[in-house]
């Protein structure tokens, strides 16, 4: 019996080569844990031949256990820091051992800061766990997600499995189909039937500002509205008047919540996943399952009920269930159809209202910029999505803006290809999870002249405050670049050129004006502090 605890202390350190150093194991969290249970009782069982006291049996269980995991945990603790191929990269100690520690630093969903706090005390090239590097070059975006790249995504992209989706795939395949039903629900030809629909939104957006005299306006609340609204009225064809009732749809709610989730665990996915397989449904677990209801089942009533007459994007993604009859089961189409409405409600009202949020914070805290860009509207018709595109000073802020308040701030991670990934001469060696968080790239003095301050001109007539334009990503790059870009800015621009050709604005009388950036949290996308501003009707003719 005395050689029990060594023979556990060798079946941990066993189970950490023979098993856990291979192949991926977050989809795996209950079958690791019924297998260790299943041992367990096992063990008990041969125990109790010799010792008929339960107490005596689960004591040398605890002991036994104890054994086991120490030798688990002592082996990957030993390996990851000497013997590992990235322990010659710098990089904190105890996120070379294990990945539970980036978490509790970024617990209140702050990992850009942490971000950019490891960039200033490691440098370009960081090593952020035990199987990840983290990268602030300004190549990074091109090598990670360029034309040429040999790079597949990690496994943060499982999270709405068994749904899939062309961002929620891993599947090389699977994402180059998907991409060309999305880049046909977001073509030019589709965008000319959705931007009179989103200009109408958009006055109807001026009209609530309007609604609310001299007092202040929640701008996150007002966004939310109108960015819920667009959503719909692209995705589904549908107007869910929530800027006209000024009423918070549930399905907001649910996803901020979830998103909340997401975020500090997005770089230890297995966690989040046990959870949703494990957890009764309740607070944030049942957050995250309503809000992937609430996209399911639009997207299934949108499928029964066929169009209204308009164009939609679903259309494009029922074109594609319809398409892959003969070829997928219908459980996989369903489940398909399911992702591509989670990723579709997401990337479509989340986004674009991160940005505002960060563009009317701006524009209330710098009114010479805001003067700038009405003097440029002024006498432009909003309609003309063209001639919006070529305002320089808008275009500007709308950039500055992207660049300070990315939406999407860290996350992108990828897994290197078969040759690794050469970077400044230093090889990080193939299936090496690598990231580039854009907020930090967006910030660095070694690219951009005056980081931190809002300059809209360096777009356009200064250009020499631009150090290296590629350290700017904000819709990512290459073959994975964002395929809403363009709806994306025509709607902020819309936005930002009909409110200012009808309101001035400012920051609401009180207001802290540090709440944005003091709360801002980054859980999938930025969801920045309260912002509140108040808009007054211009006095000066349009
Ligand atoms: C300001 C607004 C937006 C920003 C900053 C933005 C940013 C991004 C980023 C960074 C990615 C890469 C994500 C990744 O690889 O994990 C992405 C992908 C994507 N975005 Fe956007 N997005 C915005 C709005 C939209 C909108 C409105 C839509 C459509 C309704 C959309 C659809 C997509 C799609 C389909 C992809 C996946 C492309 C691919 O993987 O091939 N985005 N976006």
């Amino acid at each position: 019996m005395a050689h029990l605890p060594i023979l556990a202390i060798a079946a941990g350190v066993a189970a950490h080569h023979g098993v856990f150093r291979h192949g991926e194991w977050h989809l795996h969290g209950p079958h690791i844990i019924a297998s260790h249970l299943v041992l367990g009782a096992a063990t008990a069982y041969y125990l109790s031949y010799f010792d008929d006291a339960l107490t005596a049996v689960l004591g040398r269980l605890a002991v036994l256990a104890t054994a086991y995991l120490g030798g688990l945990f002592s082996s990957m603790t030993i390996y990851r820091l000497y013997f590992h191929r990235l322990s010659r990269f710098r990089g904190p100690r105890l996120a070379a051992i294990t990945k539970l520690w980036h978490v509790w630093q970024v617990k209140d969903s702050t990992n850009y800061l942490f971000q950019q706090k490891i960039y200033e005390k490691y440098g370009t090239i960081v090593r952020t766990g035990p199987n990840e590097i983290t990268i602030f070059h300004p190549a990074a975006f091109d090598l990670l997600d360029g034309f040429k790249n040999e790079t597949t995504r990690d496994v943060w992209y499982d999270i709405v499995r068994p749904r899939t989706s062309a961002i929620f795939t891993r599947d090389k395949m699977e994402h180059k189909v998907g991409r060309k039903f999305w880049a046909q629900g977001l073509s030019s030809q589709a965008m000319n039937d959705y931007y009179p629909r989103i200009t109408s939104l958009v006055r109807e957006l001026s009209r609530c500002i309007g609604t609310f005299g001299d007092n202040p306006v929640d701008i996150d609340q007002v966004m939310s509205w109108y960015s819920w609204d667009v959503m719909g009225e692209v995705l589904f064809g549908e107007d869910f008047n929530l800027t006209k009732s000024r009423v918070t749809h549930p399905g907001i709610k649910h996803r901020d919540r979830a998103l909340a989730l997401a975020g500090p665990l997005g770089d230890a996915i297995w966690i989040a996943l046990l959870g949703f397989q494990l957890l009764p449904p309740v607070g944030r677990v049942n957050d995250w399952r309503r809000m992937i209801q609430f996209c399911e089942d639009h997207m299934k009533s949108r499928l029964e009920r066929g169009d209204n007459g308009k164009t939609d994007m679903a259309q494009y993604f029922i074109e594609e269930y319809q398409n892959t009859a003969t070829t997928k089961t219908k459980k996989a189409r369903d489940l398909h159809l399911a992702g591509t409405a989670v990723t579709a409600v997401v990337a479509g009202s989340d986004t674009t209202r991160a940005v505002l949020i960060g563009v009317w914070w701006f524009l209330a805290k710098y009114p010479e910029h805001a003067k700038k860009v009405q003097a440029e509207v002024d006498g432009v018709d909003p309609n003309d999505a063209n001639a919006l595109a070529a305002l320089p000073h808008l275009n500007g802020v709308m950039n500055e803006a992207l660049r300070l308040v990315p939406p999407v701030m860290t996350g992108g991670n990828r897994i290197t290809g078969p040759s690794g990934m050469l970077i400044d001469d230093v090889l990080i060696p193939p299936g090496v999870k690598v990231t580039c968080p854009k907020y930090v790239l967006h910030r660095m003095e070694s690219m951009w002249v005056q980081p931190n301050d809002f300059i809209p001109e360096r777009w356009y007539s200064r250009p020499e405050l631009i150090l290296d334009k590629r350290a700017f990503a904000p819709f990512s790059a290459g073959a994975r670049y964002c395929l809403g870009k363009n709806m994306a800015m025509n709607g902020l621009r819309l936005v930002v050129s009909i409110i200012l050709q009808d309101y001035d604005v400012s920051f609401a009388p009180g207001y802290d004006e540090e709440t944005m950036w003091r709360d801002m949290r980054d859980q999938v996308t930025c969801q920045p502090g309260a912002v509140h501003c108040v808009f007054l009707p211009r006095k000066s003719a349009k």
